[in-house]
């Protein structure tokens, strides 16, 4: 408060310009959950820019996409810094430890020239294939274990990013509680050393936040350590009979140009490694999350994308190189992260000197928020901004549709991946992963609302729902140059043609979409003998498998998959309390988020159905041959006891 008096009573505004409009005083009425509607609701009362004061600071919010360009792209040279966070043990801005919250200086210059030539190199070779690959365990974990789909769609992020970083899927448990971690240390409403930060002034037995904060960072420090040394070590000496070549990764390119690329140590490579890592670990898995709330509340979208999956890939499953040929894909994909921004607030940056704009006073060390959530529902750009319609990207009288549909709708430099200097370094690999993650699901699932969720929103409840008796009649049309402008594909049949043509899985389709509330692949006879009985493979040799009977491995798979059901676990008991002035409504069920960060949507109820029962056994035909291969490789354990660890390191308590 006295540094609030303090300030204002300096500030003396240049001639013919004016503060800021927003709320008066130092406000601390901000909500912790969902804390970017009450920074929505201000907008809408003090306009598309506006500040608040929020333990002294002050804080500028803007609502549209126009003015943050103006200021973090086009000044970039003023606003590419990043405010301190008092909650780490290290400094954000100087220790070089954390790409993305690093002041404008050497190391982050170095680390980011390093990012980019490695997420180039990675995508010039397609990220490897990795999300392909896991792709297919995705679809089983999904077919044997529907309950746990937030686990199954973290886990493949955190894989696929896991390969990318250090060439295996080992460390993806590791690397998902390293970024839990760090986002409550982070959020300002996580790491009680964020609310007040003399307590990281004193010492650790005598601050609760201090000690867990300096284990959070020995772990993360060790565990990016320990990575490095393996992937050096592998591709310096590969081990013989390991079954498995070292595989081309962020480290392994970083320790191959080091001397290229000027970085002093190789600790400082294993955390620039590290935080893409980290960067990628749970922000993906969001919007593959709200890609199921969105199909489950709006299902009469959803027959577009199966009949252009279905047409483009027949039965395989989608792949990376499908993109150009997509563009209801890529549509639903875009659509979903703006409606549900995965990062809401943005990540702020901070101004180095005072600024006008528009007449308005902008002081040096300013906070700027690019508040995705509002620029994401900019009604001059979108008709009915609440609603989740991906058809606004590919019919013509959308203002937000653009050609060619080859590339557009893409997620690729999109207001959600931030401004200027300091934008995301990971839009490729994200499109990559929801592009693969996303297709392979709707290409083997459709989505169903159970009765007891109800309607989202009162909006919402306008929204017909999907009568499948009268479903041709109720079907969203596309124009006719979208739906048939994959040249020499053809028009997909209805479904009703595809069992059919399928021959002998008709009647199993067609259970397969019955209102059974059963999700579970009913392998065919043909698939039985065929798990039963596994192709010979030259290569099983994953130590896993290699120390497992192969026939207790296949009840395993057998017994896993007759144990899948509807997904079905979240209650009513848990939805939000959004208690922001003006919310659009707290019982709104689309908008239940965990509290930090990213808006990552809580567990909630739906039924998942497999469309086809063919590709069910293909895909767990296709999972039994990798698995054999050693392809799927089981996330290490890396502290004692389980990961619980000691009072060095270990996996501290983490409330999301
Ligand atoms: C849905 C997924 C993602 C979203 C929404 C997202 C969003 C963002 C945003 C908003 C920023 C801050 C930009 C700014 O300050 O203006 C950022 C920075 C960054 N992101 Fe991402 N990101 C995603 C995925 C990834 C992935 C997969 C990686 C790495 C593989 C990554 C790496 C980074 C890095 C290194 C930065 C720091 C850039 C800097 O400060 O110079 N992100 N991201």
């Amino acid at each position: 408060l006295v540094r609030y008096v303090e300030k204002t009573k300096k500030q003396r505004l240049p001639e013919g310009v004016t503060r800021l409009p927003g709320p008066k005083g130092v406000r601390p009425d901000v909500p912790e959950k969902n804390s970017w509607m009450a920074f929505h609701n201000w907008g809408l009362e003090y306009g598309p820019i506006y500040q608040v004061n929020l333990a002294g600071h002050n804080h500028v919010w803007i609502s549209r996409d126009r003015i943050a360009q103006d200021l973090l792209t086009k000044r970039s040279a003023n606003y590419s810094e990043r405010p301190f966070i008092p909650a780490l043990e290290q400094d954000n801005r100087t220790s070089g430890q954390y790409l993305p919250l690093m002041s404008r200086n050497e190391l982050w210059t170095r680390q980011r020239k390093m990012g980019k030539q490695i997420m180039d190199t990675s995508a010039k070779n397609g990220f490897y294939a990795y999300p392909e690959l896991e792709s297919v365990r995705l679809l089983f974990e999904l077919m044997s274990e529907p309950k746990r789909y937030n686990h199954a769609l973290e886990s493949f992020i955190a894989r696929v990013t896991s390969q990318l970083a250090w060439g295996t899927s080992t460390a993806a448990d590791e690397l998902k509680q390293r970024a839990r971690e760090l986002l409550v240390g982070v959020s300002p409403t996580g790491a009680l050393g964020n609310k007040l930060p003399v307590l990281m002034s004193l010492p650790e037995k005598w601050s609760a936040p201090k000690a867990w904060e300096a284990r959070r960072s020995r772990t993360e420090k060790r565990f990016f350590q320990t990575m490095q040394a393996e992937v050096h070590e592998q591709h310096s000496a590969p081990k013989a009979g390991s079954g498995r070549a070292p595989r081309q990764s962020w480290t392994s390119m970083f320790l191959d140009n080091k001397d290229k690329w000027g970085f002093p140590t190789d600790l400082e490579g294993a955390y620039a490694v590290g935080m893409h890592g980290i960067a990628g670990a749970l922000t993906i898995a969001a919007p593959m999350q709200s890609f199921c709330l969105a199909n489950t509340h709006y299902p009469q979208y959803q027959h577009l994308l199966h009949e252009e999956i279905d047409r483009v890939c027949g039965d395989r499953m989608p792949r990376f190189s499908d993109m150009p040929d997509m563009p209801v894909l890529r549509a639903f994909i875009r659509e979903t992260l703006r409606w549900r921004p995965p990062l809401p607030t943005g990540i702020p940056h901070a101004s180095v000197k005072d600024d006008v704009y528009d007449g308005y006073f902008i002081p040096a060390g300013s906070i700027m928020h690019p508040l995705e959530w509002s620029i994401s529902r900019d009604p001059e750009v979108f008709t009915n901004p609440d609603a989740w319609n991906p058809t606004q990207w590919l019919k013509p009288e959308f203002p937000t549709y653009q050609e060619p549909l080859t590339r557009f709708p893409t997620i690729t430099s999109y207001s959600q991946f931030g401004y200027g200097r300091r934008i995301c370094q990971g839009m490729g690999v994200t499109e990559a992963d929801l592009f693969v993650g996303i297709g392979c699901m709707a290409w083997m699932f459709s989505w169903h609302a159970v009765p007891e969720i109800g309607a989202a929103t009162p909006e919402l409840a306008q929204v017909e729902p999907l009568d499948l008796q009268r479903r041709d009649e109720s079907k969203v049309l596309l124009p006719d140059h979208v739906r048939g402008r994959t040249t020499g594909l053809q028009t997909p049949p209805a479904e009703s043609e595809i069992s059919m043509q399928l021959g002998e899985t008709t009647s199993r389709s067609r259970q397969g979409s019955s209102d059974s509330a059963f999700c579970m692949p009913r392998t065919s006879t043909k698939a039985v003998e065929s798990i039963l009985t596994p192709p010979p493979s030259p290569q099983v040799k994953a130590q896993t498998i290699a120390e497992t009977p192969t026939m207790s491995l296949l009840s395993e798979i057998r017994s896993r998959v007759a144990s899948a059901f509807t997904t079905a676990t979240s209650s009513r008991a848990q939805q939000p309390k959004v208690s922001a002035r003006a919310a659009p409504s707290a019982e709104d069920p689309t908008m239940d988020f965990t509290t930090l960060l990213i808006a990552k949507p809580n567990h909630f109820k739906f039924e998942l159905r497999i469309r086809d029962q063919s590709k069910a056994d293909d895909v767990s035909r296709q999972w039994m041959d990798l698995k054999m291969q050693g392809e799927f490789e089981d996330s290490r354990v890396f502290w004692k006891d389980g990961n619980r660890g000691d009072r060095e390191f270990g996996w501290g308590e983490v409330k999301i």
